[in-house]
């Protein structure tokens, strides 16, 4: 950071993502979500690290590949991104057809006879209406841009798409129109990984969910789980629910830490109720929640704390093992549900 401050924006963040899974990645502001997103695309600043990696099921691994390789074979045809703010990631002073169509030239080799008809379709995909491609994006209402920004994510046919935050700023109908969308375009081959805040976006589309706070990943769940009678065991997860206005709306007191002064042990701590002396040591992921007094859940009482694999498979398929892994199917075939996972971790310098 500036004024060579250094500060670790995700650290040990382990999951993976099997071909045509929909995993939501939720967390307050600042917790290190869109860092994440960023090191998987190649995207942080020159002046950031990253340790670990993050394997697609051809063995491409996001972290290893250089920007050439990024720029060439991966952004787009391995990984499609749908932004954040569509309207900031359009060019302004182009037509949504002439993005269109540079695109379907740079991925799919398109001729230049067959440009207009290759962005027709590539629009029809993703419903955004054939009679507005001439227009510029300031002529589009929000979920119009948001249909062109993820037309143009789809042209590549990539088997991952990854959404930061495509719901900002959209009034609820709207967010529930294109958390819908989303999924409409994932789940049989295309996997999603969908970051954000909302988690009412979370549950409509997420098949698993994973809850970061302050830079690491404190829990990860079937979202049926985590939703439904079960909910959430990490404190911090259940604190997200009970926050929610449509739940118990009681907010979590506190705030969360600077990532520049995290505590050495659980940094939820001074804001848990749970919270005990056990709690200065960092608690690992184990059985899907790192915490020492995790929720057993419903019908499944003592799990608690270091009882390792007390839910069996859960946990990200590899019992801990240091590693994290981003895998996604690159054919349309069906593939085994989990892939390997390797470590990751990216910190700003
Ligand atoms: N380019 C950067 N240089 C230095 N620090 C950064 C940079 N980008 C992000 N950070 C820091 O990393 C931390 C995580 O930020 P990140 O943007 O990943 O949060 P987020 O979870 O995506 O939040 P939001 O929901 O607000 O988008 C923050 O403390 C932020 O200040
Ligand atoms: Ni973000």
């Amino acid at each position: 950071m500036r004024g060579g401050r250094y500060i670790r924006a995700v650290t040990d963040a382990r999951f993976s993502l099997a071909a045509g899974e929909r995993l939501a990645l939720v967390g307050e502001s600042g917790c290190g979500k869109s860092v994440l997103a960023s090191a998987l695309l190649g995207l942080l600043p020159e002046n950031a690290e990253t340790a670990g990696s993050a394997v697609l099921s051809d063995e491409t691994d996001l972290l290893a590949a250089d920007e050439r390789t990024l720029a060439r074979a991966i952004r787009g045809r391995k990984v499609g991104l749908v932004p954040q703010s569509p309207a900031a990631h359009l060019t302004p002073v182009r037509t949504v057809s002439s993005q269109l169509e540079e695109t379907v030239r740079e991925l799919l080799r398109t001729p230049r006879s067959s440009l207009r008809a290759a962005a027709e379709e590539a629009a029809e995909r993703a419903a955004f209406p054939v009679d507005h491609l001439d227009r510029h994006p300031h002529e589009l209402s929000g979920g119009l841009a948001q249909r062109a920004a993820t037309a143009l994510a789809l042209i590549g046919d990539a088997p991952l798409l990854l959404a930061d935050e495509p719901t900002t700023g959209l009034d609820r109908d709207l967010v529930e129109r294109t958390v819908d969308e989303l999924a409409r375009h994932t789940g049989a081959s295309r996997a999603l990984l969908m970051i954000t805040h909302d988690l009412a976006a979370a549950e409509r589309i997420a098949d698993r969910i994973a809850v970061m706070y302050a830079g690491r990943i404190v829990e990860i769940a079937d979202a049926e789980d985590f939703f439904g009678t079960r909910g959430p065991r990490h404190p911090y997860a259940r604190g997200l629910l009970d926050a929610l206005p449509e739940r118990n709306f009681i907010p979590i007191p506190g705030t969360p830490p600077e990532l520049g002064a995290l505590p050495e042990g659980c940094a939820y701590a001074e804001r848990c109720p749970r919270a005990s002396s056990e709690c200065g040591a960092q608690p690992v992921l184990v059985g899907g929640v790192a915490c020492h007094h995790s929720e057993a859940g419903v019908g499944a009482a003592g799990a608690e704390g270091g009882a390792a694999g007390a839910d069996g498979g859960v946990a990200e398929a590899d019992g801990g093992a240091a590693g994290a892994a981003v895998g996604a199917a690159e054919s349309r075939e069906p593939r085994e549900p989990r892939e390997p996972m390797e470590s990751m971790e990216a910190g700003h310098a």
